[in-house]
């Protein structure tokens, strides 16, 4: 591609002086995802997004409302199969990942845009837990609230206190653990283990709320998950997942058809079974984590192991600019697939082959808000959040860690 764009000679300039005295083996053990995790990071040369597989560009309906502006996919890179949910909309699955949902534009215009406000004023606040509340004594308004009442009011680093236990090793930014997956056999021992918080870092400095917005990066839903053993910390309580979130996600499963996604699956289920036949009645949120990306954040490849349900789905709802995600296999070896994900899109990943599946966030993609959430004339109060989501895209993602009949034994 020739390209003369100011942004591609800059990418350009700083590719040649960054890899001049790079190693020429550089790449040559690069697992099949680690090998697309760079090419879709990359600044230069640009990823090539033809390789992307894009379903969006397949509905005439919807090509105006959400290609505008956006480097569009193909719509063929990967076998799909469509089918119409319940509310009659599109969804298509994938043959070679069972288990593996996409429903492009299920979210309204409007309830994308209730549910970015949602994830801001009411979610990033106490008593959910943020990356910010690690490092900052945070006011239980939340980074916010804060930041739209004084953007220039100072936040303070957290003292480490003298008499507190802490985590021996720093938890954050998401990193490459190999945790053991949770079942109902081992729930209780790894339940047992002393969960102390991280550590406040001792280096950082007091920010103003306009100077740490930017860097809330996700806000936890439900059971509290500990970074530090990737493991969720039962002892904490539990949140209930607010009305809204449980009802899109419940409303996202009960739109599929199971009968037609797992009939003939015959992969290994676990001691519970092909649990999927009860999921219309038996799915029941109560864990996640909202992520929030600027458009230079990434999200490293990861197998979200921690539930105790090893097969129920996993509902995961894209707001804002649009993202590559991979979708790989059991381990880092399987090749994955690109997907563009865009605002109002929702992702399940269900059963054992989806469900412990590597997957990732290599990219998200600039300037590529939809016209919905820029051209807003009947809501005023928009014009903040168009500010803030110029730059981010959010990541609603919803877990089922409790089987239905699984009894934890809590308090
Ligand atoms: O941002 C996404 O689309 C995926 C997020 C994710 O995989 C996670 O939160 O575990
Ligand atoms: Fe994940």
């Amino acid at each position: 591609m020739i390209d003369s764009s100011q942004a591609y000679k800059k990418a350009r300039r700083q590719y040649l002086k960054t890899t001049r005295n790079r190693d020429p083996n550089i790449g040559k053990d690069w697992t099949p995802f680690r090998a697309a995790e760079k090419h879709f990071k990359a600044q230069f040369p640009p990823p090539d997004f033809t390789k992307v597989l894009d379903l969006a560009t397949l509905d005439q309906n919807s090509i105006p409302k959400v290609i505008a502006g956006i480097c569009a996919g193909k719509p063929d890179v990967v076998e799909t199969r469509k089918f119409s949910t319940k509310s009659g909309s599109i969804g298509y699955t994938f043959p070679v990942m069972p288990g593996l949902i996409l429903l492009p534009g299920f979210l309204s215009p409007e309830k994308q845009r209730e549910l970015i406000k949602w994830s801001l004023v009411e979610h990033s606040r106490h008593p959910n837990e943020t990356n910010l509340d690690i490092h900052y004594l945070l006011p239980s308004e939340g980074i916010w609230n804060a930041c739209v009442r004084d953007g220039t009011a100072v936040l303070h680093p957290r003292p480490i206190e003298a008499s507190a236990e802490y985590l021996t090793q720093d938890p954050g930014p998401r990193k490459l653990i190999d945790n053991t997956p949770i079942n109902p056999n081992n729930f209780e021992s790894v339940n047992n283990v002393s969960k102390p918080p991280p550590p406040p870092s001792s280096t950082v400095q007091a920010a103003t709320c306009s100077d740490l917005l930017p860097r809330l990066r996700w806000a936890n839903i439900g059971w509290f998950y500990h970074w530090g053993t990737k493991q969720y910390d039962f002892s904490k309580g539990k949140i209930p997942v607010h009305d809204t979130v449980r009802e899109l996600c419940k409303g996202a499963v009960q739109s599929v058809d199971w009968n037609e996604i797992f009939a003939s699956d015959t992969s290994d289920w676990g001691p519970n079974g092909p649990d999927w036949v009860n999921w219309h009645e038996d799915y029941e949120p109560d864990a996640g984590i909202v992520n929030f990306y600027q458009t230079k954040d990434t999200l490293m490849a990861h197998v979200d192991r921690s539930e105790v349900c090893a097969t129920s789905p996993l509902v995961s709802i894209s707001l804002g600019n649009a993202a590559v995600f991979l979708m790989g296999g059991l381990t880092r070896d399987t090749e994955p697939i690109p997907i563009l994900l865009r605002s109002g899109d929702v992702v399940i990943m269900s059963g054992p082959a989806c469900r412990r599946a590597y997957h990732g966030v290599p990219r998200i993609l600039e300037n590529t808000l939809p016209r919905h959430m820029i051209d807003v004339v009947d809501d005023p109060s928009w014009s903040i959040y168009k500010d803030y989501m110029n730059s981010t895209r959010i990541n609603v993602n919803v877990r089922q860690v409790f089987p239905k009949e699984f009894d934890p034994g809590l308090p």
